[in-house]
């Protein structure tokens, strides 16, 4: 395979030099005696270290001449800013040093912003986001655009709101709705801000200079009032109203985010600056904000963040100059679970869907299932009727090709049957444009197979969406060596129209998401045949962060599923494919899974899943027929190493996969197992994960349970080398070339 690897911290460091030039903050002072000074640094102005210093410097200015009476403070190009510059958090995360963080919230909010002796008022538009919207706070009034996003989202990067916003939101908004922002990390728009209290004026955008202007002015003059938002107390109410508002945040944050320590530190800092004032809570927020920049949590978070903006950048596709093509048209075969799915996400993104079935009555099932998927939407509240009816016309049932002469694309979403495909392939490669797109749904079969019987390899790519396809984010696109980067582009293009992350990966059995987790199952599998109680299993992996551990995945999954994957794999990777018999054994029983009610579990409608003691006779024929317990009794084992021995084989594969070069880099992989796998993200997804654990305690262990139980846990030589060689699993290849060879020397 190609080159692809690239370092995505090198990426954003070139970028961030080609931008320096545009990083600027600047003052105008008008005949009035107000002076506007303005962030520049795009797309989003984010506060980087040179604005902060420039917004001092202006301040100062502003403060000193005799000219000015009053400052008006704005963004560039429509935004005014998306917050604190999260680069230098990856500065603090590779050095470990806090003192990149600078003073703002005492020394540029309190001191020079909210305490100034010239009114500042904030001009809004776009988005005021993080410490943008902290530093419109520390003014003295806010007038908004219509339709402005406003909000805190720090605690979706692990931190929480560093510029004072613990304590000014609350005095400006009420302590519910503050706290409700905080820690759902979702905004609001202006006009709710203003019924609110947020924001003083909507004003339109053409008018917002002018109008901000006006209101800094007449605060200089005693027309308006001069408000220090740090000062006020009438909008938190009594300390025991307070403090019950509280102590109901903290105990939906324990079973919201339970892994997440940013939550409840951020509701101690609200609760410092009830009791003790708002000045003591900004210095507490200050302490704490530093400690959690330094957590796991935020370095995931973080390293989540510009993973998933890194996917759009793939080598050789994206930076060629190649413009996507309109898809307006797509042809869908096979109106199944996945198929219906496809549909229903590419109508929602307004393109035509072409759904094709064998029969009239597959193809209304199928058509119901999208009408269910849309209407279901409606209900949830998540789409607008009107949207809806939209969609919905927007797809046609069809039995035949006819309908396939003008369709930009086809994907393919029949069983996993290779001749089928085969023929579909041959089929559709007669019938539709020398353009069209040839694609295929398989989540695991190779793709020169899929398109082995077909001229037009260039046009053939595989679309992997997750089920339920409408909305499951990830998008996996497949590509093979042949593939054309055009097609690529476009599909990517799809992807981001139908709002899904599409991650480009390579062409191997089980790509790269359920290749690098097929062995999440194996290892369950074999802990149980160890004689692990598999419902303490499922605890622990939920604990974890995984939305469910791997048996009740399992049940939901249904068995047919694990059966056919499982055959795949055991075809493709013999040497590490862990036999069990215990899912035969589970069907010849009687039980499918969540599809009938039974399987490892037990599903009544309107209720939990109950663990079935039932099952535990058929674990035991199974535990006879493998017959891998040291000397025939269940293992003692910690909780700490049953979830190692489930997910450092995943991490093991991650490894092949990252050294056969399956995926651009390997942050491509940590987004791919958090938006596939639902993969904790403030882990930062697999391989991130793999090394804040340690590439040397991964290898150590996994070399030690091979050596006892099953070859299945044999290391790789990737793990191996990066262990050894102290480099860790997400650096590029070649670091580990140069990294052994410098071992060598
Ligand atoms: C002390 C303080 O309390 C701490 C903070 O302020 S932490 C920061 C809080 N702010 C945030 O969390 C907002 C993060 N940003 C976003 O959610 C989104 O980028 C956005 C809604 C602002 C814009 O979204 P969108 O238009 O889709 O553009 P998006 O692709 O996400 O971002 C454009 C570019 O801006 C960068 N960017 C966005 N916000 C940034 C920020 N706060 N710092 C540095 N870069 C940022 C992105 O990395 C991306 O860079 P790239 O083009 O090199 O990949």
């Amino acid at each position: 395979m190609k080159q692809w690897a690239s370092n995505l911290s090198d990426l954003y460091t070139n970028k961030k030099l080609a931008k320096m030039a545009e990083v600027i903050v600047t003052m105008e002072v008008g005949s009035d005696g107000v002076a506007l000074i303005t962030i520049s640094n795009p797309p989003v102005n984010a506060l980087a270290l040179p604005i902060l210093a420039g917004l001092k410097e202006k301040f100062a200015e502003a403060m000193r001449r005799d000219d000015v009476k009053a400052v008006v403070l704005t963004g560039k190009n429509g935004r005014f800013s998306g917050g604190f510059d999260i680069n230098v958090f990856l500065k603090v995360h590779q050095t470990g040093d806090i003192s990149h963080l600078p003073d703002v919230s005492v020394e540029l909010v309190c001191n020079t912003l909210e305490d100034a002796k010239k009114p500042i008022v904030a001009a809004v538009q776009g988005l005021a986001l993080g410490g943008g919207l902290e530093v419109v706070m520390g003014c003295h009034a806010r007038i908004a655009a219509p339709r402005t996003q406003l909000g805190l989202p720090e605690l979706s990067l692990g931190v929480m709101p560093g510029f004072g916003g613990t304590q000014r939101l609350p005095r400006l908004l009420g302590l519910s709705k503050a706290i409700d922002m905080m820690l759902t990390s979702k905004p609001i728009l202006s006009e709710e801000g203003q019924k609110l209290g947020l924001i003083d004026a909507i004003v339109p955008p053409q008018d917002l200079l002018k109008m901000s202007r006006q209101w800094a002015l007449d605060i200089a003059e005693a027309r308006k009032p001069w408000v220090r938002s740090l000062h006020r107390t009438d909008k938190i109410g009594s300390l025991s109203e307070a403090r019950e508002i509280i102590k109901k945040a903290r105990q939906l944050a324990k079973r919201t985010a339970p892994n997440m320590p940013q939550h409840q530190a951020c509701l101690d800092v609200i609760e410092e600056g009830i009791v003790h004032g708002g000045y003591a809570g900004v210095l507490r927020e200050v302490k704490v904000f530093n400690e959690l920049v330094l957590s796991d949590t935020a370095k995931g978070l973080i390293h989540i963040f510009f993973a998933q903006r890194a996917i759009s950048k793939v080598p050789k596709v994206t930076d060629v100059g190649l413009k996507p093509r309109a898809v307006k048209k797509v042809a869908v075969i096979g109106g199944g679970l996945m198929g219906s799915g496809i549909a229903t996400a590419l109508i929602l993104g307004n393109i035509n869907v072409v759904l094709k079935e064998v029969n009239s009555e597959y193809l209304q099932k199928g058509i119901k299932t999208i009408e269910a998927n849309v209407r279901g939407l409606v209900a949830r509240k998540k789409l607008a009727q009107a949207q809806a009816e939209k969609a919905l016309s927007m797809i046609k049932g069809v039995l035949d090709y006819s309908e396939f002469r003008d369709v930009d694309m086809v994907i393919e979403a029949v069983i996993e049957n290779v001749p089928l495909k085969q023929k579909i392939f041959s089929e559709i490669e007669r019938v539709c444009s020398p353009h069209c797109i040839l694609a295929t749904n398989t989540s695991t079969i190779d793709l020169n197979l899929v398109g082995e019987k077909i001229k037009s390899q260039d046009r053939v790519i595989g679309a992997h969406f997750f089920s339920p396809a409408h909305v499951m984010p990830l998008l996996e696109i497949v590509r093979t060596e042949k593939t054309s980067a055009q097609v690529i582009l476009d599909l990517m293009t799809v992807g981001k129209i139908i709002k899904k992350a599409p991650v480009v990966v390579g062409n191997c059995t089980g790509f790269a998401v359920n290749r690098t987790f097929f062995p999440y199952t194996q290892g369950a599998q074999l802990l149980l045949h160890l004689g692990v109680d598999i419902f303490r299993i499922d605890r622990l992996i939920s604990s974890f962060g995984l939305p469910m551990g791997p048996f009740q995945l399992q049940d939901l999954a249904g068995y047919g599923v694990a059966v056919a994957v499982g055959k795949e794999f055991a075809n493709a990777f013999p040497d590490r494919t862990f036999w069990s018999p215990i899912v035969d054994l589970l069907i010849k029983s009687g039980r499918n899974g969540k599809n009938n009610g039974k399987g490892y579990y037990l599903y009544e409608k309107g209720s939990k899943p109950k663990p079935d003691p039932q099952v535990f006779p058929i674990i035991q024929e199974a535990n006879r027929q493998v017959n891998i317990m040291p000397v025939g009794k269940p293992i003692t084992i910690t909780d700490q190493e049953i979830v190692e021995m489930i997910l450092f084989p995943v991490v093991n594969e991650a490894c092949r996969v990252l050294e056969e070069e399956v995926v651009v880099r390997a942050s491509d992989l940590d987004v791919a197992s958090v938006l596939g796998m639902s993969f904790p993200s403030y882990r930062g997804g697999i391989v991130f994960w793999g090394d804040l654990v340690g590439a040397k305690h991964i290898y150590a262990s996994l070399k030690k349970w091979s050596e006892k139980y099953s070859n299945f846990y044999k290391p790789s030589r990737f793990l191996e080398e990066r262990a050894k060689n102290g480099v860790p699993l997400s650096a590029p290849l070649s670091a580990s070339a140069s990294s052994s060879s410098r071992a060598r020397l």
